[in-house]
């Protein structure tokens, strides 16, 4: 589905990425994890559109990516909730801009078919257990909800492939492995190809099955770490998922190349 070829990305003539290639198969649930300031959200902006490579091509489906795609959705750690709008009115924020702008993000001609917005809002408020709290702003409700709200937000838009940075990283421990277990039922159940970002070892354990370990950059080629057994709330207890975390563990501490 993504294909990233001989990508050069930096900031300020420093580059983060150099002559990087990646490829993402459809479905696929991807977890990168790597210190701070390695570089992880600007790989999320390259996959969404948001930063062109100075050098090579981001392909999706084909396509070469030159700007945001409509299926592609981007969640990110501080959700990005308009603090003075309802639950529903976050929820239902994409659908009315897509409305106005149209699909494909130019403008809507006048007699375009208004697509409905209350029934799929409402739908995935009660999907994700929000309904009770429609009426209320993001202030009111537990960060628990907030994600799950930005959560709803992107799912309205029916993405096939969405983008999270640290999405729970604010949460205490009970409530993220819900919402991680919530996010790759999700993600089954649409048929999403899921990329999330992480600091966090034993989420990145948990959500992908395949890990790409990010070093100190520049990068060039990504160290990927294979794991099958991601996604099942079961794989927590067993012997492999702890195997897992301290291979992750100590693929992180190795110095570039002897990975
Ligand atoms: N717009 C920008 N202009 C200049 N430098 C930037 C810009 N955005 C990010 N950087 C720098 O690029 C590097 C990578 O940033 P990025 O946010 O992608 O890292 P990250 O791995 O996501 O970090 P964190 O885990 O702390 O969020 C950092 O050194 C950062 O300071």
């Amino acid at each position: 589905m993504i294909e990233m070829r001989g990508v050069w990305f930096g900031y300020g003539g420093r580059w983060l990425f150099q002559d990087f290639s990646w490829s993402v198969r459809r479905g696929e649930a991807w977890a990168i994890i790597g210190p701070s300031g390695c570089g992880k959200t600007t790989l999320l902006y390259l996959l969404a559109g948001l930063r062109r490579p100075q050098r090579g091509e981001i392909q999706i489906d084909g396509q070469p990516l030159r700007r945001p795609r409509p299926r592609t959705g981007l969640i990110l750690q501080d959700y990005g909730l308009l603090p003075w709008a309802t639950v529903w009115e976050n929820v239902a924020l994409g659908l009315r801009i897509r409305r106005f702008y149209g699909p494909d993000g130019r403008h809507a001609p006048a007699d375009a078919p208004v697509g409905e917005i209350e029934g799929p809002v409402n739908a995935w408020l009660e999907r994700l257990g929000l309904a009770a709290v429609r009426e209320h702003y993001p202030g009111q409700i537990s960060g628990g909800q907030r994600q799950r709200t930005a959560i709803a937000r992107a799912l309205v838009l029916k993405p096939d492939l969405l983008l999270m940075d640290e999405p729970f990283a604010s949460l205490d421990a009970p409530t993220r492995e819900d919402l991680q277990e919530l996010t790759w039922r999700l993600k089954e159940e649409e048929a999403l190809t899921l990329i999330l970002v992480t600091h966090n070892i034993e989420e990145a354990v948990f959500m992908g099955q395949r890990i790409m370990v990010l070093g100190q950059p520049p990068h060039t080629a990504p160290v990927i770490v294979e794991n099958p057994g991601a996604g099942d709330p079961a794989f927590r207890r067993t012997a492999a998922y702890s195997e897992q975390v301290e291979r992750l563990r100590r693929a992180l501490r190795a110095p570039a190349g002897s990975r």
